[in-house]
């Protein structure tokens, strides 16, 4: 089984202050770094870009950099965020024509590869292509936004992907992300998550290291 991984979406952080936002919660017991990136075209929304993924290496980061796509087209951004130094890039079947190649490209360009699903994406996207992962990426939000409520319909999701991960390719890591919050996320785990993205719910809290302690404690309740 993978070990647990929280990962604090920067997305919540303050931007005015993120090197410092990405300190604090990397000292409060985060594992990862997750980076939304959007693009105002697969997603209503525009944030940020390799420049500010490699000003985070430069400031120190040394902890893995969780890049999620949710741009399209995909390709030609990859190279630009493995020189940034990223660690994982995941992208949505959705935005890129050739999905068995984007994989490609990413592991070719230095970096872990995650495939996402959306809410509505069936599971079947993985049928051709979960061996040549690293990671997947539920989502249970629709994406594009922080803050938003957990999809219930996910944690069915989860336990089909948990089982085809299981029977096929165990070293490969099944990632949450969007509504997560400590009193939530034991059920999320025992649905068989084992890699945590939180925004609003760290990120809006007052004191970094006693949410992400909560949630970790929740989680090693059922892992
Ligand atoms: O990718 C996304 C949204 O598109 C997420 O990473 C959110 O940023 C998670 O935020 P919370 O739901 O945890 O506030």
């Amino acid at each position: 089984m993978q070990s647990t991984v929280i990962a604090p979406s920067i997305l919540s952080a303050d931007f005015a202050r993120l090197g410092d936002e990405v300190d604090a919660v990397l000292d409060a017991g985060a594992d990862w770094v997750h980076f939304d990136v959007m693009d105002n075209h697969y997603v209503p929304n525009l944030t940020i870009g390799p420049m500010v993924c490699e000003a985070l290496r430069r400031h120190g980061v040394t902890a893995p950099i969780d890049v999620h796509l949710m741009v399209e087209p995909v390709d030609r951004i990859v190279p630009d965020f493995a020189r940034a130094g990223a660690s994982l890039i995941s992208f949505h079947p959705e935005a890129s024509r050739h999905v068995h190649r984007t994989i490609q490209l990413i592991r070719d360009s230095g970096c872990q590869a995650g495939l996402v699903l959306n809410p509505a994406t069936p599971v079947e996207v993985l049928d051709y292509v979960l061996e040549d992962l690293d990671m997947v990426l539920l989502m249970s939000v629709n994406p594009g936004f922080g803050g938003q409520s957990f999809i219930p319909s996910t944690l069915d999701k989860l336990r089909r992907v948990r089982a085809m991960i299981d029977a096929r390719a165990p070293q490969v890591r099944l990632e949450i992300d969007g509504g997560v919050k400590a009193d939530n996320i034991a059920g999320i785990a025992a649905a068989g998550a084992d890699t945590f993205v939180a925004g609003s719910a760290i990120f809006n809290a007052d004191d970094y290291a006693e949410v992400i302690g909560r949630m970790k404690a929740a989680v090693a309740t059922v892992r």
